[in-house]
C-alpha cells in the first residue's frame, strides 16, 4: 500500500492515500467530464459539458496528490473512436478501448477520472462519485462563451435540467457514493476542494488499519 503526500495548501500538508479513487462527472448539471472549449467527441450529449469538472479535478489532483485523467483527452490522444456523429459534428467514442486503456491504472488506484458520462465504467473502478451542477443561466454563459452551435447549446442545457448525468450516475453506482456538487461561482470551486480533501482523509483514516 502507497501513501502519497499532497501539496502543502492553506497551512496544512493534504495526505492522500494512493489507492483512492474519485471519479469527476460533469455533467458533474451532472457530473460531466472535464475538457477544454472543443468538445472532443460526444454522440448524444450524456452529461453537461462546462460545469467545471476540469477545474476541479486539477486543482484537486494538485492539491491531494491523486493522478488527473481526462477521459476526451486520452481518447483524442489515442484516437480512440468508433466512428464519426454527422448530427452533433464530433467523433464517437469506442468506450470499449477507453476501459482496456485505463485498466491498469485504476487497478492501481489514486485517479481521479474526469468525464461527462458514467454508465460504461467498471462499478468497481470508482470509491466515490461527485456529479458537479450549475444553474441554466450560469452554464448557457459558459457554453455559450465556447461557441456552441444552438442545437448544441440546447441539447447540453436541457441535459443538465433534465439531470441526465446525476440519473446515470445513480444508475451506475450504489446510491450511497454519488454526490452532487455545485459549481456555479468560485467558492463553491474552494468548498467542492476541501469536502473532497476531507473525505480522502476520512476513507484513510477508515482503511489505515
Ligand atoms: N466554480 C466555478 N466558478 C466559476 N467558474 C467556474 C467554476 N468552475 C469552472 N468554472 C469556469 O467554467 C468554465 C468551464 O469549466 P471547465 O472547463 O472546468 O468545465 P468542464 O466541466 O470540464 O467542461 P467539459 O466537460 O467541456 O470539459 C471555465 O471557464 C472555468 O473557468
Amino acid at each position: 500500500v502507497l501513501w502519497g503526500v499532497g501539496r502543502q495548501k492553506g497551512g496544512r500538508a493534504v495526505r492522500c492515500f494512493e489507492g483512492t479513487t474519485l471519479q469527476l462527472l460533469n455533467c458533474w448539471g451532472q457530473p460531466g467530464s472535464w475538457y477544454f472549449s472543443i468538445q472532443p467527441y460526444c454522440q448524444k450529449p450524456k452529461g453537461t459539458p462546462g460545469v467545471g469538472k476540469t477545474t476541479l479535478g486539477k486543482e484537486l489532483a494538485s492539491r491531494s496528490g491523486l493522478k488527473y485523467i481526462n477521459v476526451g483527452d486520452l481518447a483524442r490522444e489515442g484516437q480512440l473512436y468508433d466512428g464519426y456523429d454527422e448530427e452533433y459534428d464530433c467523433p464517437i467514442l469506442d468506450e470499449d478501448r477507453v476501459v482496456d486503456e485505463l485498466e491498469n491504472q485504476m487497478s492501481e488506484g489514486g485517479v481521479i477520472v474526469d468525464y461527462h458520462g458514467c454508465d460504461f465504467f467498471p462499478e468497481r473502478w470508482f470509491h466515490i462519485v461527485f456529479v458537479l451542477r450549475a444553474d441554466n443561466s450560469v452554464l448557457y454563459k459558459r457554453l455559450e462563451t465556447r461557441g456552441y452551435n444552438e442545437k448544441k447549446l440546447k441539447d447540453n442545457i436541457q441535459c443538465e435540467i433534465f439531470q441526465v448525468l446525476y440519473e446515470e450516475a445513480l444508475a451506475s453506482y450504489k446510491e450511497e457514493i454519488v454526490h452532487q456538487l455545485p459549481s456555479n461561482k468560485p467558492e463553491d470551486l474552494e468548498d467542492n476542494i476541501n469536502q473532497i480533501l476531507k473525505w480522502i482523509e476520512q476513507w484513510i483514516k477508515d482503511h489505515s488499519s
